[in-house]
C-alpha cells in the first residue's frame, strides 16, 4: 500500500511532528477509558509497592496510541523506557544485550511483537516469567549454558494482530489491553489539543468536521489537521471552521464518512468483481493490487467496525451499508434452505 495514504493509520516516514503531539500523561491521553482505568490501578499499585508493573500487551489497529501509551506507562511509573521492535531483533543476542542493560522496573517496549524471530521469542519467555536469561555459550562439545539474572522489568508489547501471537507469549502478559477506535467526540478533543500545540486556530465545528472523517484514529486526525491547516493558510482563512475543513477534506478525496479512494476501491472490487462476496482476503487484496497485510491492518478493521463489510468463514462480504454508500443496488438475496421463497 502506498505509504503516503493520508487516512492510513500507519506512521509515514518523516512524521517526526508525531512525537511533539504525543500526550505525556494518562490524564492527557484522550479516550480508551477502560484501558486507561485499568492501567491506572495497576500502575498506582506497582509504584506504591516499588515493584515492576506486570507485562502489558497493547493491541489494536495502527495509530490508536499504542506507542504513546507505552511511553506514558514508563513516565507514570517514573522508570526508564527502552524501545525496540520485533523485526529489528534478529538474533537472541540482540535481545539479551538489551535485557541485561535494563535498570530495575524499567519499561521495555517491543513494537510489532508478533514479528519476533522464534529464537528471540524463546529467550523472552524465561526473561518475562522468572527474570532470567538462559544463554548457550560456545559451540559443539564445549557449548555450555549459562543463566544470568535480570533486573525485574516490565515488557510492554504492541501489536496490530494479537491473533498472530503464539499462545505461550500471549499468556505471559498479565495485562492485555485492547485499544478501540475513538468516538468522534474523543477525536474532537484530540484534534483541539493537537491544534493548540501546533498553534493552529480551529473552532469546534472545524474540529468536528475533521473528526468525523478521521477513521476513529488519532494519527489520521493529526495528519488531516495538518493538511487542512495548509489549505486554510493557502486560502487566507483566519480560523479552521466547518467550511474550511470540509473544503480541504474533499480536495483530499476523503468522503463524509472518512473513506478514501483505497477504501472505496476495496468496496467496489468486493461488490463489482465478486458480487459482494464472500470472497477470500488474498483474492481481494490482489484485485486492488495491495499487500494482504496492509489491507488487513489498515483498510479492513475500520470497514468492519463501521459495518460496511463483515467477515464470514467463507470470506469477506459487503453489507447493505456498502452498497448504499457507493450508490449501488444490492442484489436480491438468493433463496436459501432456511428461508427465502418458501418462508
Ligand atoms: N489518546 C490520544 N490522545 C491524543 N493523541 C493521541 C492519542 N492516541 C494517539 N495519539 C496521537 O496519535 C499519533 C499516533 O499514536 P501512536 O504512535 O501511539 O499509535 P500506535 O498505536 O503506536 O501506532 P502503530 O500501530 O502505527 O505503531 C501520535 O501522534 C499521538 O500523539
Ligand atoms: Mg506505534
Amino acid at each position: 500500500m502506498s505509504d503516503d495514504r493520508i487516512v492510513s493509520g500507519s506512521l509515514n516516514p518523516g512524521e517526526a511532528y508525531d512525537r511533539a503531539l504525543r500526550p505525556q500523561s494518562l490524564a492527557d491521553f484522550v479516550g480508551q477509558e477502560q484501558a486507561k482505568g485499568n492501567l491506572k490501578v495497576f500502575i498506582d499499585a506497582a509504584r506504591n509497592r516499588q515493584e515492576a508493573l506486570d507485562h502489558v500487551l497493547l493491541f489494536g489497529p495502527p495509530g490508536l496510541g499504542k506507542t504513546t501509551l507505552a511511553q506514558i506507562v514508563s513516565k507514570e511509573l517514573g522508570v526508564g523506557f527502552r524501545a525496540t521492535s520485533g523485526p529489528i531483533l534478529a538474533k537472541a543476542g540482540d535481545l539479551a544485550a538489551i535485557l541485561t542493560n535494563l535498570e530495575p522496573r524499567d519499561v521495555l517496549f517491543i513494537d510489532e511483537i508478533h514479528r519476533l524471530a522464534p529464537q528471540v521469542e524463546e529467550i523472552l519467555y524465561p526473561a518475562m516469567e522468572d527474570h532470567v536469561l538462559d544463554l548457550i555459550i560456545g559451540e559443539g562439545p564445549s557449548a555450555r549454558s549459562v543463566r544470568i539474572d535480570l533486573a525485574p522489568f516490565t515488557l510492554v508489547g504492541a501489536t496490530t494482530r494479537a491473533g498472530l501471537l503464539a499462545t505461550p507469549l500471549r499468556d505471559r502478559f498479565g495485562i492485555p489491553l485492547r485499544l478501540e477506535f475513538y468516538t468522534p467526540d474523543e477525536l474532537v478533543r484530540v484534534i483541539t489539543g493537537a491544534a493548540r500545540k501546533m498553534g493552529a486556530p480551529i473552532n469546534d465545528e472545524g474540529a468536528r468536521e475533521i473528526a468525523s472523517r478521521a477513521r476513529g484514529t488519532p494519527r489520521v486526525a493529526g495528519r488531516l489537521l495538518r493538511r487542512v491547516r495548509d489549505f486554510a493558510e493557502a486560502e487566507g482563512a483566519k480560523v479552521i471552521d466547518r467550511l474550511v475543513a470540509a473544503r480541504a477534506l474533499s480536495r483530499l478525496e476523503i468522503d463524509e464518512v472518512g473513506l478514501d479512494s483505497n477504501d472505496r476501491r476495496f468496496l467496489k472490487a468486493l461488490i463489482e468483481n465478486y458480487g459482494g462476496g464472500p470472497v477470500g482476503m488474498d483474492t481481494l487484496a490482489a484485485a486492488i493490487a495491495e499487500a494482504r497485510d496492509a489491507v488487513e491492518d489498515v483498510i479492513e478493521p475500520y470497514l468492519l467496525q463501521q459495518g460496511f463489510i463483515q467477515r464470514t468463514p467463507r470470506g469477506r462480504m459487503a453489507c447493505a451499508k456498502a452498497y448504499a454508500h457507493l450508490g449501488l443496488t444490492e442484489p436480491p438475496k438468493p433463496p436459501t434452505a432456511q428461508g427465502g421463497l418458501f418462508e
